[in-house]
């Protein structure tokens, strides 16, 4: 059990920069959740600790070992951790257990010990039973925990999973993510897993880290990022929430456009109080439908469409320009259509003008 330690990591590629002084911290037998949109470096950082990316500047450390810094670079063979890819990298030609058996082969364990070893492994990941079966007999999800099995079979410093359960459906990535934390839980892993997925970020990591355009912009329990997000960027993404733009002044928020108007009662500073020009983040659990069109903190609003989901049914409502989504809990769709959306919860940031 190791921690593991990034500090100030820049990588470019040409005039793209991919990591952009990148400091991250995941405890020892902790799993650190990393989400971001589309190109935003996820997979950069995990290549820069796996060592397939070198690094412009930073160090990465494990433990007490340096891996990238003060003039070390460590060869990916040589940092002693594990991986596992999107799509279950499981050799066809060998079956369940000599795929799970090849790290210790190459690192010369003794059969007697391979053997117990890999025995082991395999009734972690449940696939005792499986042991001499060929890959291409195997399910999605069983090969993906061959490729598991590997990844841990020589006890590695850290696992690092990229978009590892992201090919696998439901409900068999949600038996993973609980296998994952089980795993760390008991083996005391540290695991970095990098995800798009928004709510499995939130599912299993103990911390999650957010990422976009190169830059970590939030790092936090999944409490704190559900109950705080600390910028607009962390509100839209993790939270759908709809933005405004307009200012702070006497206690309240007005849009530009003068429809929308909510008393200081409702809204929260994630990133210090506001006085001014301002953005308004409203996530669709912090709107609620009412009948009445008018009222304090209330807008106008015309339902487009809704979307059923198990916390309830979100409806899509457009008042003007502004499209809006308000989570409903057994909202019958059927009831007179409602005509306004109180905010009872809304986030302000500050707003740089142009
Ligand atoms: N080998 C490379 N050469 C040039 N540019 C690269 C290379 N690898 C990544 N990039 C660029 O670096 C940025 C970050 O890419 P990265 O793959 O880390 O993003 P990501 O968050 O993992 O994205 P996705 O979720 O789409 O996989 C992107 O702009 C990408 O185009």
């Amino acid at each position: 059990m190791s921690e593991l330690d990034a500090t100030g990591v820049d990588v470019r590629f040409g005039a793209t920069r991919a990591l952009d002084s990148v400091d991250l911290h995941v405890d020892a037998g902790r799993i650190l959740a990393l989400v971001g949109p589309s190109g935003s470096g996820k997979s950069t950082f995990l290549r820069a600790v796996a060592g397939f990316v070198t690094p412009d500047a930073g160090t990465l450390r494990v433990g007490d070992r340096v891996l990238v810094g003060d003039g070390i670079m460590v060869p990916p063979e040589r940092r002693g951790l594990g991986m596992v890819f999107q799509h279950h990298a499981v050799w066809p030609h060998m079956s369940v257990a000599e795929n799970v058996a090849y790290p210790l082969r190459r690192a010369r364990w003794n059969r007697t010990d391979r053997e117990a070893r890999v025995a082991e492994v395999l009734e972690t990941v449940e696939l005792g039973d499986l042991a001499d079966r060929a890959p291409d007999t195997l399910s999605g999800g069983q090969r993906q925990r061959v490729a598991l099995a590997r990844a841990l079979v020589a006890r590695p410093a850290v696992l690092l999973l990229d978009e590892a359960l992201s090919a696998l459906d439901e409900p068999l990535r949600a038996s993973l993510r609980l296998m994952l934390r089980r795993l760390a839980a008991e083996y005391e892993l540290t695991m970095v897993h990098v995800t798009h997925d928004r709510d499995e970020a939130l599912a299993i990591g103990d911390q999650v880290a957010v990422l976009n355009r190169g830059r970590l912009v939030q790092v936090g329990s999944p409490a704190e990022l559900d109950s705080s997000p600390n910028s607009e960027f962390v509100a839209r993404f993790l939270h759908d929430a709809t933005c405004v733009a307009g200012s702070m002044g006497d206690g309240r928020f007005r849009s530009d456009d003068g429809r929308v108007s909510v008393p200081l009662e409702a809204l929260d500073f994630p990133s210090g109080r506001v006085n001014g020009p301002a953005h308004l983040a409203l996530p669709p659990d912090g709107v609620e439908l009412v009948d009445q069109p008018a009222g304090d903190g209330v807008l106008p609003v015309e339902v487009v469409t809704s979307l059923y989901g198990r916390r309830g049914r979100t409806v899509i409502c457009r008042s003007g320009d502004l499209e809006l989504r308000v989570l409903t809990s057994g909202v019958d769709e059927t009831s007179p259509t409602p005509r306004g959306a109180r905010v009872r919860r809304g986030f302000v940031y500050p707003r740089v003008l142009e």
